[in-house]
């Protein structure tokens, strides 16, 4: 028998790279800080640890490699470590205990890029944070501006219920998610552009392209002493390019908005030049610094979140159909929408969970009987209603990491020491299903929080934060929540809803996309039939936009007034004679 014997360059290869990986362990070992050492998988030289997240969501295998190593866990990604946070009391320590220290996020390459160098809330520190913050808080996403857009969500919602009713006369299926994503998309541009910018659908697609790139990664942020190849692969040179795009469209929409400038009703663009001329804030806001707030504020209800890698189906083209005049279908079809996922998961829970869904319906349509439309003073009535929300967001948190957050002292978590500077990552995903704090956690059972289970999600229960908890918590959860939970109300109380024909409940694929999102791998697909005829404005709109007929005509008056009357289902039968 031959004896295969290495060639003695591969022996020396393998020696030295012994050697290197010996001499790195020492050196760390020796620089420790006290305390005991973190629990961590193994990492290979180069890649750290990187190998072991291939192939699962990166919650999912972060959940996994927590069972095996505990819930405090250190991970080497690339040249960066970060520190796994998978207990209720490791989050309280961070986000509560030392929220102070841990209010911090690191300096990513793309939100350096786009963003002017970090100067929008979500990736900037410090004191210029500190009064973006306060700025979101008081005058940008406070409870009274959220009310401001009631009429932008009305519409925009009743726009939606006009192609659900589409979908539910023609009795075809309706690609749910592509638009939802829409309805956010409008929302999320108008509020900030107002009504009247020519520019959102540029803005948007730009948007868009950003956002594909966040399929890819920056080397720079995983291999700091590699940063020359954000270059080299070109990364850093498109980011710079959209950037400059972006940028373009909002120096002009910010000239546009000085030169007509509404007191009455004033969008975020308008709310922003004002605050920045009163000039008594204590870090003075400049134009880059409102254009930062614009673009990060709609990536940030996005899922564009640092090496996020989206591979999301592609919105289905033959449902063009049913969507709205002069929208884009494909709008962020490479990213995801925390809002319209969550309303998307909800809906896929809700078809697989019959007794969920009559008991959601039986809610609002026993409550809006007599008015037969729901609009948004409504919604806090329905408390069912509530709980699926917030079942859906235990379930599928749009951010099941958070935010990374960044320590700026070296400090003591659970007994470990994490040295200042270093990543740390909360598993909130694997928090709400962990069977220490939740019963039967994997399973859809909104009456848990009914029936005693009185859990919020406002940051003070630290297995349940879809939202983050602290000083960084989500600074949009109500203008999220709105748009949420009427839209919801309204799809539950107009129509009813059943898998497309031939399909079972078990064949709805419920996987979610590959990435530090959480959405829907493929778009929900739905067929609606009508329950409720549509009689608020919606109705109008729809007769007004179907099929193109004109708004000015004879039909669209016919329309309209089938439409005030409120005969939703003789929508076919009018549209047939129309056609005749
Ligand atoms: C269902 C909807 C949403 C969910 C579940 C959600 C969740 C989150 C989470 C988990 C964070 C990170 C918190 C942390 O690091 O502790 C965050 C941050 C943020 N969110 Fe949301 N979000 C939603 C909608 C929105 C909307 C609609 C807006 C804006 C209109 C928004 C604006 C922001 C901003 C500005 C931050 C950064 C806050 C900071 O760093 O100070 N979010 N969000």
């Amino acid at each position: 028998m031959e004896l295969w014997l290495p060639s003695l360059p591969l022996s020396l290869s393998f020696l030295l790279l012994l050697l290197l990986v010996l001499r790195r362990y020492l050196r760390s070992k020796s620089s420790r800080n006290t305390g005991p050492e973190f629990p961590g998988p193994w990492h290979l030289p180069l890649i750290g640890s990187l190998h072991h997240l291939v192939g699962a969501l990166p919650h999912h295998a972060l959940r996994d490699l927590a069972r095996r190593h505990g819930p405090v866990m250190r991970l080497r990604v690339g040249q960066v470590d970060q520190i796994v946070l998978t207990s209720r009391d490791g989050a309280q320590q961070i986000l509560k205990v030392q929220d102070a220290n841990f209010a911090f996020r690191p300096e990513l390459t793309a939100a350096k890029i786009i963003a002017y160098g970090c100067r929008d809330v979500a990736f900037s520190n410090g004191e210029y944070w500190r009064q973006l913050r306060k700025l979101c808080v008081m005058e940008l996403l406070g409870a009274k501006r959220v009310k401001s857009f009631a009429s932008l969500r009305a519409e925009q919602v009743s726009l939606l219920m006009r192609d659900v009713g589409y979908a539910a006369t023609a009795g075809k299926e309706i690609n749910l998610g592509a638009r939802l994503n829409e309805l956010t998309n409008s929302i999320v541009v108008q509020a900030s552009f107002g009504r009247r910018c020519p520019q959102q659908k540029k803005f948007m697609d730009t948007i868009k392209e950003v956002i594909k790139m966040s399929s890819g990664f920056s080397v720079g942020d995983l291999f700091p002493s590699l940063k020359i190849m954000d270059v080299l692969t070109g990364f850093s040179t498109k980011l710079i390019h959209y950037h400059k795009k972006l940028d373009a469209i909002l120096e002009e929409t910010i000239q546009e908005h000085l030169l007509s400038r509404r007191d009455d009703e004033e969008d975020l663009i308008d709310v922003l030049l004002r605050l920045k001329d009163q000039g008594d804030l204590e870090v003075p806001i400049s134009y880059e610094s409102i254009k930062a707030l614009v673009i990060v504020s709609t990536l940030c209800q996005t899922n564009y979140i640092f090496i996020n890698i989206n591979s999301r189906e592609p919105d289905d083209p033959s449902l063009n159909y049913f969507v709205v005049d002069g929208c884009d279908q494909d709008l962020f079809a490479g990213g995801t929408e925390t809002t319209a996922n969550t309303i998307e998961w909800a809906m896929s829970e809700l078809i697989l969970h019959p007794q969920a869904m009559n008991r959601a319906q039986a809610e609002v349509r026993e409550a809006m009987k007599g008015k037969g439309y729901v609009e948004e003073s409504d919604v806090p009535q329905f408390a069912y209603i509530h709980s699926v929300v917030k079942e859906t967001l235990r379930l599928h948190p749009p951010f099941p990491l958070l935010f990374p957050r960044v320590g700026q002292e070296t400090t003591q978590v659970l007994g470990y020491t994490i040295p200042a500077g270093t990543r740390v990552l909360i598993n909130v995903w694997a928090l709400a299903r962990d069977p220490k704090y939740w019963h039967d956690g994997e399973s859809f059972k909104p009456e848990r929080f009914q029936e005693g289970d009185d859990k919020e999600f406002k940051g003070n229960d630290f297995e349940f934060l879809p939202f983050g908890a602290g000083r960084r918590m989500c600074a949009g959860m109500s203008f999220g929540l709105s748009t949420l939970e009427l839209a919801l109300s309204q799809l539950l109380f107009h129509f009813d809803w059943a898998l497309p024909k031939g399909m079972a409940p078990g064949d709805l694929d419920m996987a979610e996309s590959f990435g530090s999102s959480a959405s829907r791998k493929i778009n929900l697909h739905l067929v609606p039939s009508p329950r409720f005829p549509l009689r608020s404005k919606s109705f109008v709109c729809i007769v007004a936009n179907y099929k193109g007929i004109p708004r000015t005509s004879r039909a669209h008056d016919f329309f309209f007034m089938a439409g005030l009357l409120g005969f939703g289902c003789e929508l076919k039968l009018a549209k047939t004679k129309l056609q005749r």
